[in-house]
């Protein structure tokens, strides 16, 4: 195995198998032993797109919250679904299909676009230019400001759905999707994330779905494959330990140089990651 394929494995926790019910299990008593540890908390928010990720997590929540309820006889405890559009957003049908599937305790909406269209006029108005890449990133931390608005709301914690097929290119918006408090996903791979909401019963087209950020308005649906240049059976070889083509290694490990900065806080001058 190449050295730093090594070392990336270790730091992201990524695993080459895993026992999926056993998988199912820890991860719903990690959001349930964070809950009771601190016990002003009663809610977990997350932002429910439709896709993959956030599908799997608000599943795992929701198990947590109704486990929660029932042990401790405490109703407070709830889940707090999310969906925040863009204006209309195309597969809407795609997001209340997988709130459904989870029946998340209680649902909100938020259209972003208002606040994302006022941001983008107000930075503009100096004269310069935020292109459609750059608005993306706008519309992803305007998630992050709506969900921890409800957080504060809700004597809340707000759930990130990155995992290690995420992480090891750092394709997230950084304190965007990449602002959470706790993240049940870490260490998983993108066909074990699928494997565990097939084991949980969730319609087939939420884990069969091409993954999309779908942030640009230029480039709708943009398949995280194309945007990235490499595919998550390549990303989840590698994370597995296995040989991919040389091309792809060096590709794979070049996004992950580029992106160390959004795995650490804020760099300081006490820091050795950034020298
Ligand atoms: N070396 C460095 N040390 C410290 N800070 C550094 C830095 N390089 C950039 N930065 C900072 O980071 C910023 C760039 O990072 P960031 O703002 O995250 O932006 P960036 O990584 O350029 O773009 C985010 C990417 O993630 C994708 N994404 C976003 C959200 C969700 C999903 C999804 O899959 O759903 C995907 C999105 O499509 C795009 O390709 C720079 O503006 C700069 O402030
Ligand atoms: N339109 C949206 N409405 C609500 N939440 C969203 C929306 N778009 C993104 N998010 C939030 O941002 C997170 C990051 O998006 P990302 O695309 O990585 O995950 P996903 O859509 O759940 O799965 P996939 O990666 O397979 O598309 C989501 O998990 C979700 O919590
Ligand atoms: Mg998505």
């Amino acid at each position: 195995m190449r050295e730093l394929q090594k070392q990336i494995i270790e730091t992201l926790h990524a695993q080459p198998t895993i026992d999926v019910q056993a998988e199912i299990k820890r991860r719903v008593e990690f959001l349930k032993d964070y809950m009771k540890r601190y016990s002003f908390m009663k809610t977990y928010v997350l932002g429910i797109s439709g896709g993959q990720d956030s599908s799997l997590a608000g599943t795992l929540a929701e198990k947590a919250m109704t486990e929660l309820r029932a042990e401790t006889g405490d109703a407070s405890y709830k889940f707090v679904a999310v969906r925040l559009p863009y204006g209309e957003q195309a597969d809407e049908a795609d997001a209340m299909q997988a709130i459904d599937f989870m029946q998340a305790d209680e649902v909100m909406r938020v259209n972003i676009k208002p606040s994302v269209d006022a941001m983008y006029e107000a930075v503009e108005a100096n004269d310069l230019t935020i292109s459609d890449f750059n608005k993306g990133n706008i519309k992803a931390r305007a998630r992050m400001i709506a969900q921890y608005a409800i957080a504060g709301a809700r004597n809340g914690a707000v759930i990130g759905t990155d995992h290690a097929a995420e992480a090891i290119t750092g394709f997230y918006t950084k304190y965007g999707d990449g602002g959470a408090d706790l993240t049940p996903l870490t260490g998983l791979n993108k066909h074990q994330g699928a494997a565990m909401l097939r084991e949980l019963g969730a319609p087939a087209k939420l884990y069969e779905k091409v993954p999309t950020a779908d942030l640009e308005e230029d480039r709708p649906a943009l398949a995280d494959e194309v945007a990235l240049g490499v595919t998550y059976a390549n990303i989840d070889d590698y994370l597995s330990g296995k040989a991919v083509p040389d091309d792809v290694a060096t590709k794979i490990e070049n996004w992950y140089k580029k992106t160390e900065h959004k795995r650490h806080m804020p760099a300081t001058l006490y820091d050795s990651f950034w020298r």
